[in-house]
């Protein structure tokens, strides 16, 4: 028989590792893979090695004026954003490293979260941007093959706040009834319930001039209050300069490797893009070039570039008529594919609208009816914003929808050679049912180029 003997809490509570395989040397039980972690803000570091449990240290105030007092972990002061949950069960690595999610709480409807650490494969971007991880429970133990370090240590190290011991499915029951709210998470105790609530209430009424600040984890900087609405949240995450990207996915991960042939040279905009889109597109045998949010359309088309992909990125997408005057200048001289934040930039610059739906969707289990494959995908999605289909003008064709709301979760423009999608066919995480989307890019680029 094999059973995995597992350090509840303190190395001190029981013999210490090394004498375990001795201790079960006469029974049929073997002893593998243990390994002591200790929750390092309430270890040794802290001074209370002796305590084996970790007590309220924090406190999320959200702006109904409900205090949810939890532990801490990762880093430490005070923060305020926008808390969204997230259904994936898997992936928090990648979720944590989603550009999207700058300025946002997320909030992990699945209840065990840190079994399997990070590792170097799994980021999805060069940074943690999100404003904190709020979780049920911290995984005490972690193993995996890949991990190289805690999630405790490694958010730690990125500035990053994150709590556990958290109802998240009351709070998950709340900002469904009442969709998202502003909270602020602090583990300082001199700031008073109150003057958190007060945070909490007049983010979304100072603007930049503001002398209340905050300090946003991924600027490292005090930083003014800001609004999630109305505010450009994708220059902060862009890149600066254009660069190439090479990497594939890893054959052994590749469930769709089949040979591409022919090379496409694709300019992907960065608004936060996420690593695994760039890997896919590579993967299906484009040469890439990515360039800033900020880089000017006329730019763009002088490198004649087979395609352009307008990322994913956070933030509401009505705050960045530049991005969207850059898509509009695009359109029509290439074919263009849109994710996410890029599909609502698309949207727009086809004289569509965009508006705040009431708490987004955020997981890998959403159901999208794929209308012209006439099949249903399973998708992973992560939005606040969507583009109202009636907005759009003639010409303009819905080919997906989301099924849990009706919401449009694509769009295609065949005369301008646009495609779109509202969620994340990349995944990482997240199911792959939607990959061949890559596919269908490669074709309208092929053909593109045939009648040139
Ligand atoms: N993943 C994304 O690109 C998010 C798009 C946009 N920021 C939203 O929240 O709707």
């Amino acid at each position: 028989m094999e059973l995995a003997f597992v350090n509840p809490s303190s190395a001190t509570l029981f013999a210490p590792t090394k004498a375990l395989p001795s201790l079960f040397k006469h029974s049929s039980i073997r002893v593998f893979n243990v390994r002591c972690i200790s929750n390092s803000t309430a270890g040794a570091a802290a001074g209370v090695l002796e305590r084996p449990w970790k007590t309220s240290d924090a406190r999320l105030v959200l702006e109904d004026g409900s205090v949810w007092k939890a532990k801490s972990f990762g880093a430490t002061g005070t923060q305020v954003g926008e808390v969204v949950f997230n259904t994936s069960l898997t992936g928090y690595q990648e979720i944590l490293t989603d550009p999207s999610y700058a300025g946002q709480f997320v909030l992990m409807t699945n209840p065990h979260i840190g079994n399997t650490g990070v590792n170097f494969d799994d980021e999805e971007s060069m940074q943690c941007f999100l404003a904190g991880l709020v979780i049920r429970s911290l995984s005490i133990s972690t193993s995996n093959w890949r991990c190289t370090k805690t999630l405790g240590d490694y958010l730690t190290e990125r500035n990053i706040m994150g709590i556990y011991d958290v109802d998240t499915r009351a709070i998950t029951r709340r900002l469904r009834q009442d969709g998202s709210l502003i909270g602020v998470l602090s583990t300082e105790e001199v700031k008073s319930d109150e003057e958190l609530l007060e945070m909490s209430r007049s983010w979304d009424i100072v603007g930049n001039d503001s002398p209340l600040t905050v300090e946003l984890g991924y600027l490292r900087k005090k930083h003014p209050l800001i609004v999630l609405a109305g505010v450009d949240l994708i220059s902060d995450v862009s890149c600066t300069k254009p660069y190439e990207w090479v990497d594939r996915t890893s054959p052994n991960w590749d469930f769709n490797n089949e040979g591409r042939g022919e090379v496409f040279h694709v300019v992907a905009y960065d608004f936060g893009i996420k690593h695994n889109i760039l890997r896919r597109l590579a993967s299906y045998g484009c040469k890439i070039t990515v360039v800033p949010s900020n880089w000017p359309a006329s730019e763009t088309l002088k490198m004649n570039p087979d395609g352009v992909l307008f990322s994913n990125g956070p933030g509401d997408p009505s705050a960045v008529p530049y991005a969207v005057e850059t898509v509009k200048n695009i359109v029509g001289k290439a074919p263009v594919f849109g994710i996410c934040m890029g599909h609502q930039l698309l949207g727009q610059a086809l004289g569509g609208k965009t508006f705040k739906m009431k708490f987004g969707h955020h997981g890998g289990n959403h159901p999208v009816r794929n209308i012209r494959a006439n099949r249903v995908e399973i998708s992973a999605q992560n939005h606040n914003y969507a583009v109202d289909p009636a907005s759009l003008p003639q010409g303009v064709e819905v080919t997906h929808v989301n099924l849990n709301d009706g919401s449009c979760a694509g769009l295609a423009f065949p005369a301008l050679k646009v495609m779109s999608l509202q969620y994340h066919p990349e995944a990482s995480p997240g199911p792959h049912d939607s990959d061949s989307v890559f596919g269908e890019f490669i074709v309208l680029m092929k053909q593109c180029k045939q009648q040139a």
